[in-house]
């Protein structure tokens, strides 16, 4: 990351199964910040589909067009788009998050840690391999809601080269102050970036707090979303990140040879 930018996480109510519904929301909501010239966005988990069970490898089949629609706008745009989707895996379906830069699909990872209280291991594969993906506007790490609870993959990920983690979430009530606390852990453990982007509003028989977060090196709280749907947006300034890194040495004066 070599210059400050402007980031933006989305929220909105996501129809399960209804995926044009989705694309409009998701659609509208890029329109407004490319007149903000925001210059990276992050979308909810399973943003297209929500978790449709019942017809998600129906539903996964569509993704490559829906991929394919997001790589076009990022293109129109001039953004970094990430958000997850359904990608298909023989009889099951891997929980994707792809990133689109200016017109190309430049990096996915495949969600790691599923959600077993949801069941998401019963319906889904996981992943098995760490992303950082080099970006237009730096260097992006990828988590997928659930796995924010394991601190070693975010730190994987800062080791990794990592500035910015974008975290697409599909994370109910009643666990709000877990959602806050645990993503401004990892960006104040890790002295960089995170940008979380969460559902609002209820789907399926869930609730979603929405509280979207865009957070600083710090963990302070640069956005936050609230319960509508909506964007936040902020701005991410390098400089702070090396400052930071300069007078708290934590990643420098870690001791892997103890732990
Ligand atoms: O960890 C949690 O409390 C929620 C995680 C979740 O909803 C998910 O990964 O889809």
């Amino acid at each position: 990351m070599d210059r400050k930018i402007k980031a933006a996480a989305v929220q909105f109510t996501i129809a399960l199964g209804e995926i044009e519904k989705n694309l409009e929301q998701a659609k509208s909501a890029l329109a407004r910040l490319a007149k903000q010239q925001v210059e990276l966005v992050v979308l909810p988990e399973m943003w297209a589909t929500g978790f449709s069970y019942k017809d998600l490898n129906r539903l996964a089949q569509k993704t490559p067009e829906v991929v394919a629609e997001i790589a076009r706008l990022s293109a129109d745009y001039g953004m970094v788009i990430v958000g997850s989707l359904p990608e298909p895996h023989g009889e099951k379906v891997y929980n994707t998050s792809y990133v689109a830069d200016r017109g190309q699909i430049v990096g996915s990872y495949r969600k790691m840690h599923l959600f077993s209280l949801m069941g998401e291991d019963r319906s889904l594969d996981a992943g098995d391999a760490a992303v950082v993906v080099p970006t237009s506007v730096g260097s992006i790490g990828l988590m997928i809601c659930y796995d924010i609870r394991f601190p070693e993959l975010a730190r994987r990920l800062t080791l990794d080269g990592a500035s910015i983690i974008a975290v697409p979430g599909e994370w109910p009530k009643p666990r709000q102050d877990h959602w806050r606390t645990i993503l401004r852990a990892r960006a104040m453990e890790n002295q960089l970036f995170v940008i979380a982007a969460n559902a609002c509003g209820v789907t399926g028989k869930l609730d979603f707090f929405g509280d979207s977060l865009v957070l600083g090196v710090k963990g302070e709280i640069l956005g936050e979303g609230g319960y509508e749907p909506g964007e936040v947006v902020a701005e991410l300034d390098p400089a702070e990140m090396l400052s930071w890194r300069g007078q708290i040495t934590c990643l420098k004066d870690r001791r892997p040879d103890c732990y």
